[in-house]
């Protein structure tokens, strides 16, 4: 299991449901059991990097025997806003940026990274990348902002909803 950095902790933070492998699953992928993205593996290591094991899953195949680039960017921000939570934190991706490096096989082990960059105010600036595994080339980098919120917000957002 992960090891969360109590001094970021929330006392109203509840642990989303997680697989075997300790991946946190979103809304839809809790009624699959397993991250639809492919993502296998999740830990939070004592230097405070998030890892992640994955593969591409042939159904998000964009180019032949290539990732779609809508399933590299959805990756790396499921990877990278896992940061917090893991940190026991919720939060929600304002920015993201990501860079394209090289074609993602599908059906091909790959790894992700991420790191807390820094943090000021509710803000949480992340980064994270990519590589094939095992030899470790770059696949693509990401870097964002992720925006810390109570257990109001989605709350708030239907009130908000229901105004438009
Ligand atoms: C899918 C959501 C999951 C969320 C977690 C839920 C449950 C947890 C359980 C299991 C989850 C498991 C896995 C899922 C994990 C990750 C999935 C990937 C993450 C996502 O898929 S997540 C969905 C996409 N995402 C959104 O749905 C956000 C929509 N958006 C908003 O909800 C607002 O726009 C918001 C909240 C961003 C701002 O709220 P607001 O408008 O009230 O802003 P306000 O003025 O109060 O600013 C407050 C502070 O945000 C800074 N700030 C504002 N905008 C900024 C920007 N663009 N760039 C940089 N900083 C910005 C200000 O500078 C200030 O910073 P400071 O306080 O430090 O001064």
């Amino acid at each position: 299991m992960p090891t969360p950095n109590a001094q970021w902790a929330g006392s109203d933070f509840q642990e989303p449901p997680r697989t075997t492998g300790g991946v946190a699953l979103c809304g839809a992928c809790r009624a699959a059991g397993a991250c639809r993205l492919g993502v296998d593996k999740e830990r939070l290591g004592a230097d405070g990097v998030a890892w992640f094991e994955l593969a591409c899953p042939r159904s998000q195949e964009g180019g032949p025997n290539v990732a779609h680039g809508g399933w590299t960017a959805s990756v790396m921000d499921e990877c990278l806003g896992h940061l917090p939570l893991l940190n026991r934190v919720l939060s929600v991706t304002a920015e993201l940026t990501v860079s394209f490096v090289k074609p993602v096989p599908v059906e091909r082990p790959v790894q992700v990274r991420a790191w807390v960059e820094r943090r000021e105010g509710s803000r949480w600036y992340i980064a994270g990348e990519m590589t094939l595994l095992p030899g470790g080339a770059v696949l693509a980098r990401a870097s964002g902002v992720w925006v810390t919120r109570d257990p109001g917000h989605f709350a708030r957002h239907e009130a908000w909803l229901a105004e438009q």
